[in-house]
């Protein structure tokens, strides 16, 4: 059976971690376009399925697909691709410090040159053209010729984003992107991810801390606990007892704040017995 265009498809996915499943026989059909977040308590898995689609780690069980290929048995070349075709953005921006921003955002260009031209680290003038462009999108084109460890968060963030951009990515994975920033730098770096999904129809998959984010951002929300989906839907089906289930509280829980994050739970978990995906609603897809 092969999957729908550019539709990114998990099949039955689990990672251990010598004797700890730290994801659990995962099946998640993603289709070009959906904006996608991520929520679940800390350990909950998150960070392990990003890092397995985007193959920085390897499932130790089932498959991941992209538009029909199999992604996660690539090696060399082939897999160098899919990684230009899947941007991800850290929760620590991972750009180099010492670098101006401006060659930062350049190296997401690496992976579509040749050796030669790498060693030779020339960039042309069209990819600088590109890389300006890209910093004016995100408003800091003003830093390009600073040192990227110079700037403040929020604007690093921009920078990798920008960077990613520069592999022009069919998907984007961000891992907590917004974790260290304030709600201003959050605000901005989330009205950056819309926009580019919005706009080039690129597939955004990203882990979020914060409900409230994932609700206002998001066109549909997966739960998990415990290496396993246990939510997946629309933000306006994630009610209270969703909510519950995905982040442990049991029925005498205080109310959970939709501000939540997944560090700050310290609620009691709930044993999750079934982790069947709930039914998508997703009128277009
Ligand atoms: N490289 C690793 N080696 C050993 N155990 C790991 C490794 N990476 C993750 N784990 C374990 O796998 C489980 C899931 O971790 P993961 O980082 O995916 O969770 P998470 O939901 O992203 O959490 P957080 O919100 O705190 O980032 C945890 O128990 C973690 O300790």
């Amino acid at each position: 059976m092969s999957a729908s265009s550019a539709t990114l498809e998990i099949r039955g996915v689990t990672r251990r971690f010598g004797k700890n499943t730290a994801v659990s026989d995962i099946n998640v059909s993603i289709p070009r376009g959906q904006m996608v977040g991520i929520i679940g308590r800390s350990g909950a898995g998150k960070s392990t399925l990003l890092r397995m689609i985007n193959r920085l780690i390897d499932p130790s069980q089932g498959s991941i697909f992209f538009d029909g290929a199999e992604v996660s048995s690539l090696h060399g070349s082939p897999l160098r691709r899919w990684q230009r075709d899947c941007a991800m953005i850290f929760q620590q921006f991972n750009l180099v410090p010492r670098l101006d921003v401006l060659t930062n955002v350049l190296l997401g260009r690496l992976n579509h040159r040749s050796t030669v031209s790498n060693l030779l680290g020339m960039f042309t003038h069209t990819e600088c053209a590109e890389a300006v462009a890209a910093l004016e999108r995100l408003d800091i084109a003003r830093t390009a010729l600073q040192p990227a460890g110079t700037l403040s968060g929020g604007q690093q963030q921009r920078v990798a984003i920008a960077r990613a951009m520069m592999q022009q990515p069919k998907v984007l994975l961000a891992d907590e992107p917004i974790a260290s920033l304030d709600p201003l730098n959050a605000k901005v770096v989330m009205d950056s991810l819309r926009d580019i999904n919005l706009r080039e129809g690129i597939t955004v998959v990203t882990n979020l801390h914060t409900l409230d984010t994932a609700r206002a951002y998001c066109n549909r929300i997966i739960g998990m606990a415990a290496g396993k989906v246990v939510f997946d839907g629309a933000p306006e089906d994630l009610d209270r007892d969703a909510v519950r289930t995905v982040y442990g509280a049991d029925a005498s829980g205080a109310d959970i704040s939709e501000a939540i994050t997944s560090t700050s739970v310290t609620i009691k978990p709930k044993i999750i017995a079934s982790a069947g995906p709930l039914e998508p609603a997703f009128p277009g897809y």
